[in-house]
């Protein structure tokens, strides 16, 4: 007899259920009160936990208020600094009285024009400083892409022009820089408004790479909360726009680099990139980036939120308008001195005649990585690049990248949230949280079980098996011996694609950056298989590049009808294509580590015959 039964004997003892009136009274009387006693301890529990849960919500309502003045104060004085930063520069530019039109005509010139002019005296380091700047301030005013102007770029300036030799092969080149590149006397904030006024005592490795080739730091550019959104947007600049149309995102996490080159308003720039950071604001702006294997470039001096993880690899590189401007600062930047103050960067100089080979290559081509279906303008981007890289003789074979389908969701998702997001969660706790991170966060919030049951509930119901896979994965990391079979896994990974790689004979490979153009504002979340392309280039920290090759056409906006329409990703992307006419469309070059020089040969070659065709 259960302890429940037991309670609910008659006093008697008796238990045949045909109890007297009197036993029948005394029993009643003993429920009801045990009912009434009962239901006022219900009563007492309800209102305890309902006051629990109210304070609860009090005191997160508190936490989240307080979080947000505070983190607001820092904000307010750090759009005060940039204010007052501007303000220097346009009154510097007002006294110059240089024309819109004037910087307007600088600005055109092409990179290698601009370094000859530069370099042979017929144009000024402060003249071509003023140009660049008007211009960004005129493309930041449309898109605010420029987080903060560098008055001090105004003397380094006028201290080039007074040198009696030119100070470098990059001497007067103004350089963008994203704001996670670390400046003395300055802050990094990767966009989290309470990294704010942590100011660091000196330069990024590259920026003083930079600064030694002659080139002149002018501007720093927009990045998304914590780096890791392919969009633009974080609560202390805000959004940044796309250069040519509004309502779509110039990518992440260098789109500020990306829509302010974009814009014609910066000729190199430099991004970070451990997902695409560098090649999809490319691909979405039609600019030129590169995006090195991980000790190519020093990364001393970045800010970033995924610093202890170090099985997939953050890279920095180049961004520029021209191809010319990624080729030149990449190879004057591997000099002695970055060498010297990183020793963890391979000493590697830039290797010319895996550059100029005139060998024909054997290079692999591939539209569809088996993950995310690209769109049609994206695989004819490919195609484009194949047959002009065939009428220059190369020889182009069809290529699939074997396992990209669990690479994604089993090496990517699960080592860069190795630590089940905990890092991006108490930073984003600190902060204002962006709407687009705020789904993300949430993740890392709630129960694993919940986790799961949410991926299942994705995978099954919502028959989206991709993105059930990717929700789950922050959860498999459970210990050490976890962390080192990951890093097995990805090993077996890298041997397993360069067996293919070999089997093919491959110098290189030709594939889309994203499986879709430019995205609407706020809805790259919504979308996240469609970055797999650059992903994968990651995981295995190969040498990879982005150029444009073409513009969306009507006829690619109207194939859309062929596109896939199952999962929900499918359909965000269908509607997000629409309107997408006119949009630039770039290709990814791979190669494999320690090979941007191929990389950059494969770029250039193709750069050339497609330039020559516009113009015939
Ligand atoms: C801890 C990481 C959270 C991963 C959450 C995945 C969300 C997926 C949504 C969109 C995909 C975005 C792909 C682009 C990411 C680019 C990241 C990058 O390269 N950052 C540069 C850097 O950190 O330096």
């Amino acid at each position: 007899m259960g302890a429940r039964s037991y309670l609910f004997q008659p006093r008697d003892g008796r238990t045949d259920g045909h109890d007297k009136p009197i036993v029948s009274l005394v029993k009643h009387r003993f429920v009801f009160r045990t009912q009434m006693k009962m239901t006022g301890n219900s009563r007492k529990i309800l209102a305890f936990g309902a006051g629990a849960i109210l304070t609860i919500i009090f005191v997160k309502r508190v936490k989240k208020w307080y979080i947000e003045y505070q983190v607001g104060k820092k904000i307010q004085r750090k759009i005060q600094h940039c204010e007052a930063a501007r303000a220097e520069v346009e009154e510097v530019l007002r006294e110059c009285g240089m024309t819109l039109n004037q910087a307007k005509t600088i600005v055109a010139l092409p990179f290698m024009e601009l370094q000859r002019q530069l370099q042979n005296g017929s144009l000024y380091a402060v003249q071509v400083l003023h140009a660049y700047q008007i211009m960004a301030l005129e493309a930041t005013d449309r898109l605010n892409c420029v987080t903060e102007c560098l008055p001090d770029a105004e003397a380094i300036a006028q201290s080039l022009d007074r040198l009696d030799k030119k100070g470098g092969p990059l001497h007067g080149i103004p350089v963008s820089l994203k704001e996670s590149f670390e400046l003395a006397g300055n802050d990094s904030s990767c966009g989290l408004g309470h990294w704010l006024e942590n100011y660091k005592s000196q330069d990024a490795v590259i920026i003083q790479v930079l600064k030694d080739l002659g080139a002149v730091p002018f501007v720093r550019t927009n990045l998304p909360e914590t780096l890791m959104l392919g969009e633009t947007n974080n609560p202390i600049f805000g959004r940044t726009l796309h250069p040519v149309d509004p309502r779509r995102t110039p990518g992440g996490s260098s789109g500020g680099e990306a829509a302010l080159i974009g814009a014609g308003a910066s000729v190199l720039g430099f991004g970070s990139d451990i997902g695409g950071s560098i090649r999809i604001p490319s691909h979405f702006c039609g600019c030129y980036g590169l995006k090195t294997t991980g000790e190519r470039m020093s990364r001393k001096g970045t800010a970033s939120l995924s610093k202890g993880q170090t099985l997939v690899s953050g890279t920095v590189g180049p961004m520029s308008r021209d191809f010319d401007g990624i080729l030149e600062s990449f190879k004057h930047c591997l000099s002695d001195l970055h060498f010297a103050l990183d020793p963890q960067v391979a000493p590697l100089k830039f290797n010319d005649s895996m550059f100029n080979s005139k060998k024909p290559l054997r290079i692999g081509f591939y539209a569809y990585d088996g993950y995310s279906r690209a769109v049609p303008a994206c695989e004819r981007a490919v195609l484009i690049a194949k047959d002009t890289l065939e009428q220059q003789g190369h020889t182009l074979v069809a290529f699939t990248p074997p396992g990209v389908i669990d690479a994604i969701p089993d090496l990517y998702m699960k080592t860069i949230q190795g630590d089940h997001g905990k890092q991006f969660l108490l930073q984003l706790q600190k902060d204002i949280v962006i709407p687009e991170l705020a789904r993300i966060k949430l993740c890392w919030s709630i129960p694993g079980w919940m986790l799961w049951l949410l991926s299942w509930i994705v995978q099954a119901v919502a028959k989206d098996p991709q993105l059930g896979r990717a929700l789950r994965a922050p959860l498999q990391l459970r210990s050490i011996y976890g962390w080192f079979q990951q890093a097995l896994q990805l090993q077996e990974f890298k041997d397993k694609f360069l067996a293919a790689w070999r089997e093919q004979k491959l110098d290189a490979v030709i594939c889309p950056v994203v499986a879709t153009v430019a995205l609407p504002n706020s809805e790259t979340v919504n979308v996240p298989s469609a970055f797999s392309y650059t992903m994968l280039y990651n995981i295995l920290n190969y040498s990879a590049g982005s150029m444009p090759v073409t513009r969306v056409t009507s006829d690619d906006v109207c194939n859309m009808a062929k596109y896939p329409n199952k999962t929900s990703e499918n359909k965000c992307v269908i509607k997000y294509m629409q309107g997408t006419e006119g949009l630039p469309v770039n290709v990814q070059v791979v190669g494999l580590p320690y090979q941007e020089e191929l990389v950059l040969r494969v770029m250039s070659e193709l750069d050339k015959s497609l330039k020559a065709e516009q113009e015939s």
